[in-house]
């Protein structure tokens, strides 16, 4: 929906809940002078009454009109405003002293200088053929058949009503005008808001896709040398804190460039995706496998001896085999693996650099030795 017409929309809304409001309050306003009318005018009361009463019909039409959310609230609300503005003039000519006179011009001199713009949220030219009844009528129909003369009623308020006349349209359109800015303001926002809400929402998909770039090897989509060596640091960390094993393996790919050479690079790309998933398996729930780069994994076994890291190396080895089998791979899927496993408990401490060094030493060693197998044991045994 265009930004216009749903501005329309609210507004409309809007204009229809105060009309609404308004008609109510005004129907309060005419039960309450209902005992005016009996006793300061009691020789037209029964006029007065029914007049007021008929007029409380049409309000009663007005707020149900103005329920059922009517295209256009405003002449709803003039309906019933210009029949009170008549019922006024008539009335006006009914009564017989200048001070009740007064009172009657007075209230309604005020509710239409006070109530009408705090209410209604209506244009000048609303409020102007709203009052016409009274600039054309009243006059006239007073000096027809009032029994009271001009003088009475100069002295009766009829001053303030001339002012009152005035007034009204321009209070109108100086409410109108500011509503009708803070309808459009509010929508601005609106739009502004929901525009900055996407763009942060961007931003946060940008920045979840920048993390992960920063942290992640694409082309394996394990982790990257920096997440994986951080990993190895709190991990090795926490062994040393807690008295535990921890175990990793330094996996190297077996003659990459033989299988680049040969079969081309995306084979080459297909044996590291290979042997990435397989190390992934082997890191189990707890541990970790990341690409330290080239052909180079590491594989991080938190509270792993030596037994359970052997199973892990060997299950690579298996899973490597396997996958070569059943996708009938036609160049070697084979690893060199060093493995080193550490117990806090019986070698005290030791730094990330070390535990990587034994582990990359012992995978150079199986490498010279005819490639494709693991070299074990504890770091003590390098
Ligand atoms: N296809 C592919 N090749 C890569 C990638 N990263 C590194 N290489 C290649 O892998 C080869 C690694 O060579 P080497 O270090 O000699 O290792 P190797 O051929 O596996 O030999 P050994 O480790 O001794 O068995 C190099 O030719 C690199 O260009 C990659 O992401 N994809």
């Amino acid at each position: 929906m265009p930004c216009s017409e749903m501005e329309d929309e609210e507004s409309r809304h809007y204009r229809a809940r105060l009309n609404h409001t308004f008609v109510l309050f005004a129907m309060a306003g005419l039960a309450c002078f209902l005992l005016f009318d009996y006793f300061q005018v009691p020789d037209a009361w029964p006029t007065l009454w029914l007049g007021r009463f008929l007029l409380l019909g049409v309000c009663v039409l007005c707020v149900t009109l103005l329920r059922r959310q009517p295209r256009r609230p405003d002449d709803i609300a003039l309906l019933g405003a210009v029949c009170a503005n008549l019922y006024f003039c008539f009335g006006a000519t009914m009564i017989q002293d200048a001070i009740t006179l007064s009172l009657w011009n007075l209230s309604f001199s005020t509710s239409m200088l006070i109530a009408m713009p705090a209410w209604l949220v209506w244009g000048w030219r609303y409020q102007l053929v709203s009052s016409l009844p009274l600039i054309l009528g009243y006059l006239p129909l007073f000096l027809w058949l009032s029994p009271l003369s001009l003088k009475d009623l100069a002295g009766a308020g009829g001053a303030y009503m001339v002012a009152t006349m005035i007034m009204a349209p321009a209070l109108a359109h100086a409410r109108s005008s500011t509503f009708l800015r803070t309808v459009k303001l509010r929508r601005a926002l609106e739009v502004r808001n929901a525009e900055l809400s996407h763009m942060n929402q961007q931003l946060l998909t940008q920045q979840h896709e920048l993390e992960y770039r920063a942290n992640h090897d694409l082309l394996t989509s394990l982790p990257n040398r920096r997440c994986g060596l951080e990993f190895l640091d709190r991990t090795l960390a926490a062994s040393l804190r807690e008295r535990r094993c921890l175990s990793i393996l330094f996996v190297d790919v077996d003659r990459l460039k033989y299988v680049n050479d040969t079969f081309g690079h995306p084979q080459g790309d297909r044996l590291i995706q290979l042997v990435a998933a397989g190390a992934a398996q082997a890191a189990g729930e707890e541990g970790m496998a990341c690409r330290l780069g080239g052909d180079e994994f590491l594989v991080v076994l938190p509270g792993a001896c030596d037994m359970a890291s052997q199973q892990a190396a060997n299950q690579l080895m298996h899973h490597l085999e396997a996958q070569r089998l059943e996708e009938q791979i036609a160049f070697p899927v084979e690893v060199s693996i060093g493995r080193v496993t550490h117990d806090s408990v019986l070698q005290g401490e030791i730094s990330v650099q070390d535990l990587i060094h034994i582990a990359d030493d012992r995978m150079y060693r199986q490498k010279r030795a005819g490639r494709h197998a693991v070299v074990k044991g504890s770091n003590q045994q390098a």
